[in-house]
């Protein structure tokens, strides 16, 4: 059975929608931990009021039953508490009246999909287009993200994602295991394993909130004791890297990512970079060094999974840039949604959820994956043959 899932949903509709196709029998799931995921992606400086009246919950309504994936498709359902506010502007039957459409949005924000969606699906007002490109949907990405998580777990696999830099303040401690990182960023809201830079960063965002303008970031996933050899070098579209790439670049407002040392290594020599081999009768091969974040050829070889990604600032901005309405063509100031200062937080976990479902998926493309029990032999007995 091939992985697959599908995410619908606006952002002041009924609710968030999530199927996924391809989860083993057998996976026991623990839904409170799916909703600590999503109350963590709600946390963070710097965002705005939505996140005060939302209190993201997971709804279960197929695939499972008595807390035990049944291996068919998962149906997952998040409810917006805000569309109780916009419930006649977002119904989504209701013909539209004058009293319903009173929110439109004819003042395309630069940097965010309004205008380019309003032309293409001829929309000319673009509400229709910032309801769906709105990162909101992230929520549901994050609860199917914990879903693989919890079957990457079932598989001794763990991964964090962290935030490295928040504007131009970097704020990265070299924390080695996943379970140092995971530790020390639970206790800051910021996500950062540096917690003397707390203090800064809140001023910063402060600072930014109060000109009107925004901040973007840098994050960083790893994943650890991942299987050697997921992915293949045979070709372009079958290589792991390259998913996950696609997959990050996926995440709104990601505009770049690179993997390990990424664009620094490109100015390096190759004997700063390449990951000398060794090997141990106990544990097999590993790296003396993990410059090329766990992977070579499109292959993952074992040592942690590195996953940076880059994100620009949140494109609404309370001090309005230039735009040209789009009914008069006249020139004027963007249109202004309640909005985040940065989002670089919630971010750092959707990064790491969508990590996390793109070596879901691969593991469920390169072993049978339709019960847990015979997946953890295969994976096992994989993992023995990669170590002789
Ligand atoms: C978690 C998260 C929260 C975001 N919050 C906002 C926001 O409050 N306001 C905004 O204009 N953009 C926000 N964004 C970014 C926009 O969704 C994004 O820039 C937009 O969809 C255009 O897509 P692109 O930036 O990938 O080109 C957020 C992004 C993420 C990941
Ligand atoms: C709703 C979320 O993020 C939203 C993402 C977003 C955007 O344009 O991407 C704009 C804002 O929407 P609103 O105007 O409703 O406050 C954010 O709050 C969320 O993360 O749960």
């Amino acid at each position: 059975m091939t992985f697959t899932y599908l995410t619908a949903g606006e952002s002041h509709g009924p609710q968030l929608t999530g199927i996924i196709e391809g989860i083993p029998a057998g996976l026991t799931l623990d839904v409170d931990q799916i909703n600590a995921a999503l109350a963590d992606r709600q946390r963070g400086y710097g965002r705005g009021n939505r996140q005060k009246i939302e209190h993201d919950q997971v709804e279960i309504l197929g695939g499972v039953r008595h807390g035990v994936t049944l291996g068919s498709p998962i149906t997952l359902v998040i409810h917006n508490r805000d569309h109780a506010h916009w419930s006649a502007i977002m119904d989504p039957t209701a013909p539209a009246t004058p009293e319903n459409t009173t929110r439109k949005v004819t003042r395309p924000r630069p940097g965010h999909a309004d205008l380019v969606g309003g032309l293409k699906y001829r929309h000319n007002d673009m509400r229709n287009v910032l309801e769906r490109s709105s990162a909101r949907e992230t929520a549901m990405r994050v609860a199917i993200g914990n879903v693989c998580e919890q079957l990457l777990a079932a598989l001794d696999i763990q991964i964090v994602g962290y935030v490295r830099q928040i504007g131009p303040v970097p704020a990265e401690q070299p924390l080695k295991s996943v379970a140092e990182i995971k530790a020390v960023t639970a206790a800051n809201d910021l996500r950062i394993t540096d917690p003397d830079k707390v203090d800064t960063i809140h001023q910063l965002i402060d600072d930014t909130r109060g000109a009107g303008d925004t901040l973007g970031g840098l994050i960083k996933v790893i994943a650890e004791n991942v299987p050697v050899g997921l992915g293949s070098y045979v070709s372009w579209d079958t290589k792991l890297d390259a998913k996950i790439a696609g997959a990050v670049m996926g995440i709104n407002a990601m505009k770049g990512v690179a993997i390990g040392d990424g664009f620094e290594a490109a100015t390096r020599p190759g004997s700063q970079v390449m990951d000398p081999i060794a090997f141990d009768q106990k544990t097999g091969y590993h790296r003396l060094s993990d410059h090329l974040g766990g992977f070579e050829g499109g292959m993952t070889n074992g040592m942690p999974l590195v996953v940076n990604a880059a994100m620009k600032p949140i494109p609404t901005l309370y001090k309005a840039l230039q735009t040209v309405d789009v009914q008069t063509k006249e020139v004027m100031k963007a249109n202004v949604e309640r909005s985040d200062t940065t989002a670089i937080v919630p971010a750092a976990l959707v990064v790491e959820n969508v990590v996390a479902i793109e070596l879901a998926k691969a593991i469920l493309e390169a072993f049978e994956g339709d019960n847990l029990a015979r997946l953890q032999d295969q994976v096992k007995a994989w993992r023995m043959e990669m170590n002789q």
